[in-house]
């Protein structure tokens, strides 16, 4: 690849489900030169329900019609961005497993680098795993990117609120992401999946808009303090989550009224991020949030009354708070392309820092 930035373009299927979202980025994979149009194709209900059918699996089982959804989704979302030179494509997280069966990303990057005649870098988790790391959470690398471009001195936070939490601490001083003590990022907890699986359960909703039913609920102290206990919140960094490894949180709230459930697990979310904030080396100067669970006012406010730092949604430094996981894969695969690291101890607890994913090119 040529030196100096590229157009780069990312796309993710977060845990989530609802949809994939694109992203371009003018970098070197070093610094942000720019940001450039987003996009977002949703899945549609029929999508969404074959892909939640196919969660768990792993290669070689039966996906059903789950590649097709992906590939299908990603080829329409990534088809307008004449732009790009290099795509990064995430894929969807069907099963999260790195001490035991891996990690799988569904999504043929090979294919669908035919498909939109452009180089495409994928399978971003898999040597990170193989040598020993969590295989998560990847956005760090670009947190440090995005710290520097808002011109940070000292150390900050990002949160990224999606099905599943992750804080990354960034040291804006240290020299390079993979630097000793530049980083240290981990999955905090449950955050939005089973909101949603609570409230598509109980009232066929997709989510809790606004946190308009957590609003209306109160909060059971009971329930969240046996939420609490739970072994993971106490395991030091680094550390990483399936979709559905709390998923029996459920039963915690089943005897609850709909509002107070959905007070109590969007009080969970909160305070596990909370709890997580005690693995920062030094307090941040400030907790900047990303991800749909920023639209989540109850979530927001609960969190900014448990923390010491000022609480924002990532637009207050000009950043894009839906895009900036697709953002990261844009960044992180001119990364890849230029044999640099995407992961290091501080973020994933891999040995050494790796640089993770594969790049196909279109046949000619
Ligand atoms: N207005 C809103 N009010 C409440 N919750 C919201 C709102 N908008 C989005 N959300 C929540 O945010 C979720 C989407 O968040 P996001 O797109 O960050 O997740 P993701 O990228 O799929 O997940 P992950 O980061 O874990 O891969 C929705 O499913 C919903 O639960
Ligand atoms: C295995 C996997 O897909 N993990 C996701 C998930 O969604 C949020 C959190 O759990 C994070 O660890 C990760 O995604 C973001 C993009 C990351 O790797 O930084």
């Amino acid at each position: 690849m040529a030196k100096g930035p590229v157009w780069a373009l990312g796309a993710m299927s977060g845990t989530s489900l609802d949809g994939v979202d694109a992203a371009l980025v003018l970098t070197d994979g070093v610094a942000i030169s720019e940001f450039g149009a987003t996009g977002y194709r949703a899945y549609s209900d029929a999508e969404r329900a074959t892909l939640k059918a196919a969660l768990g699996r792993w290669p070689g089982e039966d996906l059903g019609a789950a590649s097709d959804v992906v590939q299908r989704a990603h080829a329409e979302a990534l088809a307008p961005f004449d732009r790009a030179e290099i795509i990064g494509f995430h894929g969807q997280t069907l099963a999260h497993e790195p001490r035991g069966r891996g990690t799988h990303q569904l999504g043929d990057g090979a294919a669908l680098a035919d498909t939109l005649m452009r180089p495409v870098v994928w399978d971003f988790r898999s040597a990170d795993v193989a040598l020993g790391g969590e295989g998560a959470p990847l956005a760090p690398f670009f947190h440090f990117a995005c710290a520097l471009w808002i011109g940070a001195t000292r150390p900050l936070a990002f949160l990224n609120l999606g099905g599943v939490g992750n804080l990354t601490w960034v040291d804006p001083r240290a020299a390079a992401p993979e630097a000793d003590g530049a980083l240290v990022a981990f999955d905090t907890g449950p955050a939005n999946a089973p909101i949603n699986d609570l409230v598509a359960q109980r009232r066929g909703l997709s989510h809790d808009k606004d946190g308009a039913l957590a609003a209306q609920g109160k909060v059971e102290d009971g329930a969240l303090e046996l939420f609490l206990d739970d072994v993971y919140f106490r395991k030091m960094p680094p550390k990483s989550l399936d979709r559905d490894d709390f998923s029996l949180m459920l039963d915690l709230v089943r005897e609850l009224s709909d509002a107070d459930a959905a007070a109590t697990m969007t009080a969970m979310a909160a305070a596990a991020v909370m709890l997580g904030m005690e693995h920062c080396p030094e307090p941040p100067a400030r907790l900047l949030v990303t991800g749909g669970g920023r639209r989540n006012p109850v979530m927001m406010r609960m969190l900014a009354a448990g923390l010491d730092c000022p609480v924002d949604p990532v637009e207050a430094v000009g950043l894009d708070g839906d895009m900036l996981e697709a953002q990261a894969f844009a960044y992180l695969a001119v990364r890849v392309a230029r044999g640099l690291p995407t992961s290091a101890p501080g973020t994933t607890g891999v040995a050494t820092p790796v640089s993770g994913g594969q790049i196909s090119r279109p046949a000619d």
